[in-house]
Order: C-alpha cells, then structure tokens, then sequence
C-alpha cells in the first residue's frame, strides 16, 4: 500500500500543479473571473472553479477510476458530500475564491485524499506564491520539500491568531463571530490576520507563522488537506468546543499545541452550521 499511496499522492501533486498554472492565467483574463453567487450573495463561485474542478476530477479518473470524489463544486451543483470508507479524494479547486475575482494575492487548490474516513495525505498549493504544501500520515510536512514545524508558542498572549469572516450574513451569526473576535483581541493577542482562504491560513499555523486558526463555517474541502497537513507539522485540531475535530462538522481550531488551542476555544462563542453530510449536529 505504501507505493500505491505515494504514488497516488505524487499525482495529486502533479495535478494541483496543472490545476495551479490555471488559476494564475484565470487571474489576467476577467472574463474567467466573471462573478456568479451560491448559498449568498457574498458566496462567490467562477467558471474557473468549476473548470479546474473538473480538470482535476478527470485527471484523476483517468488513473484511478475507482476512487471517489467530493469536490465543492460538484457538491453545489447537486452531488451528494458523503465520506465513505472508500479512497475519496476532497477538493477545494480554488480556495480562496473572493480573493481570485479580487486579485487578493492568497489562493490556493486544495487536495486532501481520505482512506477508511482518515485524511492519509494533503496538498495545498498555494498558487500565487508558488508554494506547495504537501503532508502524508506520519511523513511529515512539507513547503517546497523544506519541512514545516509549527511555533513552540505555548503563551496566547504572544501569538498571532488567524480566522475568517465566512460567506454567512445573518445577524445571528456575525454577531456571534464578532463577540469571539472580540473575546480574543481582549485576551489580548498580539495579533488577528486572515488570508482569506482556510487552507492558506491552515498552511500558516503548520510554518511557524501563526499560531492558531480557527472558523465556524467552513466546508470539509476547505480545511480536508490542510488537517494533516498541520498535524504532520506537530499542531493539534480541535472543535470549536474542545472536543475532537469532525470534519464534517463545519467547525475548526487548528493550533501550534494543546494549551494555545484550549485558550482560544474559552473565548469562542460556537455555534452550529448545517453539517456537510447532512446529518444532526
Ligand atoms: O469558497 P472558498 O473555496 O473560497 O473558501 C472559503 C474559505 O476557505 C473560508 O475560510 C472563508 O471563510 C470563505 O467562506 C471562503 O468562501
Ligand atoms: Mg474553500
Ligand atoms: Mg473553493
């Protein structure tokens, strides 16, 4: 198996590559970046999505034709999100969206390979920057092939902490990103950035850069890759609450070590989003 997978995960390298080289002429041509909307108006999604979307999946087919997918834009267009104990590739193809239609220069594909309901290896290419984040189940973590540690930090009060705003605007739900913004600035941090895409800021925490990221809101193919990717780098995840990350659940600390991660779930105010697959919260 371990040639298998590596070799599975050599092509994922290969194909956020490819997918990567779109992206960036996507960037000079407007019309690739023409605007459509999803669950809001602020939930952005392009016809380069949806094409590098499909470049990967068909890149992939073509060699293993028997694994199965769960891409963003497949699931928006009606396909089912359901992780099974089957190989399942989890797809962002541009994570980062807004960032692309707005030339905001973080924006990245993100490819995370699920085994038996287990991320076995992520690939964040981070296409702009020309960096690849890669990470397989107890090999490491990589940026360019240089390993990744994340900071020895254990004190929140000296730590930079990443987050995002989502695409959700309800009153409910920014009032309550908001009261925990506002809880961690008090603590006080010295710092709240955001790169305006989960896998960026997950790569972030596995650099040493940042010492926490956290978000309620995301998707499974926004942080699927970037989970094992901190992991492999010495971090820990978590659930917004303290209990063990789930994936589906929409809901994402990911932090340098334990005693950061626990700080900052106190000064969350978590709520719940509709799960990916559906199920009860
Ligand atoms: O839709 P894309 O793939 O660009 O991904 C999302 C980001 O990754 C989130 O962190 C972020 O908060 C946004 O919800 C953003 O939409
Ligand atoms: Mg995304
Ligand atoms: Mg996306």
């Amino acid at each position: 198996m371990d040639d298998v997978l590596q070799n599975i995960m050599d092509h994922a390298v290969a194909v956020a590559r490819e997918a990567g080289q779109v992206v960036r002429e996507a960037l000079c041509d407007e019309k690739q970046r023409d605007v459509m909307t999803k669950s809001s108006t602020v939930d952005l999604v392009t016809q380069t999505d949806q094409r590098v979307e499909h470049l990967i999946i068909q890149s992939v087919k073509k060699k293993f034709p028997t694994h199965r997918f769960i891409g963003e834009e497949s699931v928006a267009a009606g396909e089912a999100c359901v992780l099974t104990d089957d190989p399942t590739w989890i797809i962002d193809p541009i994570d980062g969206t807004t960032n692309f239609v707005h030339s905001f220069p973080f924006v990245a594909v993100s490819i995370g390979f699920s085994v038996d309901k287990k991320i076995q290896f992520g690939v964040v290419y981070s296409c702009l920057e020309d960096k690849m984040f890669t990470a397989r189940r107890g090999k490491g973590a990589f940026c360019n092939g240089e390993p990744l540690q994340v900071s020895d930090q254990e004190d929140v009060r000296r730590s930079i902490i990443a987050t995002e705003f989502g695409s959700n605007r309800e009153t409910e739900t920014v009032e309550k990103i908001f009261s925990s913004l506002r809880n961690i600035l008090n603590i006080p941090v010295h710092g709240v950035r955001g790169a305006g895409t989960a896998a960026v800021n997950m790569c972030l925490v596995a650099s040493g850069c940042v010492e926490a990221y956290y978000e309620v809101g995301v998707h499974v193919w926004d942080v699927a890759a970037g989970s094992v990717i901190v992991e492999e780098a010495g971090g820990v995840l978590m659930d917004v609450e303290g209990g063990p990350v789930d994936l589906m659940s929409r809901r994402i600390v990911a932090a340098n070590n334990g005693t950061v991660a626990h700080r900052i779930v106190k000064e969350i105010d978590a709520f719940s989003p509709t799960r990916d697959d559906g199920r009860d919260q």
